[in-house]
């Protein structure tokens, strides 16, 4: 595990980007498309902005396949869908065409939408395993990841796939790819930054003793691929280096 730590927002966002510009270009070279998984939330979005602005012409876009780690179950005009915000922030500037786009349906029941999506992965996989470039992530102040919440099923899943979960504390149900998914990644970076963030981050990349149920994001560990934590100071205030 890396642990890029930064005194500010905006140079932990450039970094991330140097690093995600990165593993695009290697993925196209190699493979001929690059497979990038979206974090939702607040922290992203400088990073989507300045990444389809001012890095615009860093990455050959067409090559580029977009997809979300989780979705909150409202409809996609919902101020608080993932996929609106990546659009607004990033796939508007870019001019992304839909069939690069991998939202979720949330115009379905909950499971439904979940099965959509996995049928959807394993159509642009061919059927064969599903392995993703990157994965972004990033991390609640109560050490949720995607839609793996504290105390809740998700937690629990074994299975490489995309579930609904019911997560009782927001009363509503999520959609995510679950952690054994997650790990199959070639890369994992987590975008975590601010104070609120300092007890969860202790607690998951501090504690030898882990508790997945407490705090879900110590479920990430990629089996053969990279992890890296991008960090500002303020998120890192409770770990001892
Ligand atoms: O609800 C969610 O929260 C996490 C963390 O979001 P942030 O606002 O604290 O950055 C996010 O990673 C996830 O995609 C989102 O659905």
């Amino acid at each position: 595990m890396n642990l890029h730590i930064f005194k500010s927002i905006p140079e932990l966002n450039e970094n991330l980007i140097k690093y995600v510009i990165e593993i695009a270009n290697q993925s196209i070279a190699t493979k001929g498309r690059f497979d990038f998984v979206l974090t939702g939330g607040n922290s992203p979005k400088e990073l989507y902005k300045e990444i389809s602005t001012t890095f615009k012409d860093k990455i050959d876009w067409t090559k580029v396949y977009f997809f979300f780690g989780d979705e909150r179950y409202v409809l996609p005009d919902h101020k608080d869908y993932n996929g609106l915000m990546a659009k607004e922030t990033l796939f508007n500037n870019l001019q992304t065409p839909e069939d690069h786009i991998f939202y979720f349906d949330t115009t379905l029941p909950p499971a439904d939408s979940a099965k959509a999506y996995k049928a959807a992965l394993d159509k642009h996989f061919n059927g064969e395993e599903i392995v993703f470039d990157l994965i972004l992530l990033g991390m609640g102040d109560d050490a949720h990841t995607a839609s793996i919440f504290p105390e809740t099923e998700l937690v629990k899943s074994i299975h490489q796939t995309v579930e609904s979960v019911w997560v009782e504390k927001l009363d509503t149900y999520r959609i995510s790819l679950t952690a054994p998914l997650i790990n199959k990644a070639k890369n994992i970076a987590f975008i975590t930054f601010g104070e609120n963030k300092a007890n969860a981050l202790k607690h998951v990349i501090g504690d030898e003793q882990k508790d997945y149920f407490v705090y879900p994001a110590q479920l990430i560990k990629p089996l053969d691929g990279n992890l890296d934590w991008f960090v500002d100071d303020k998120a890192t205030g409770f770990l001892d280096l």
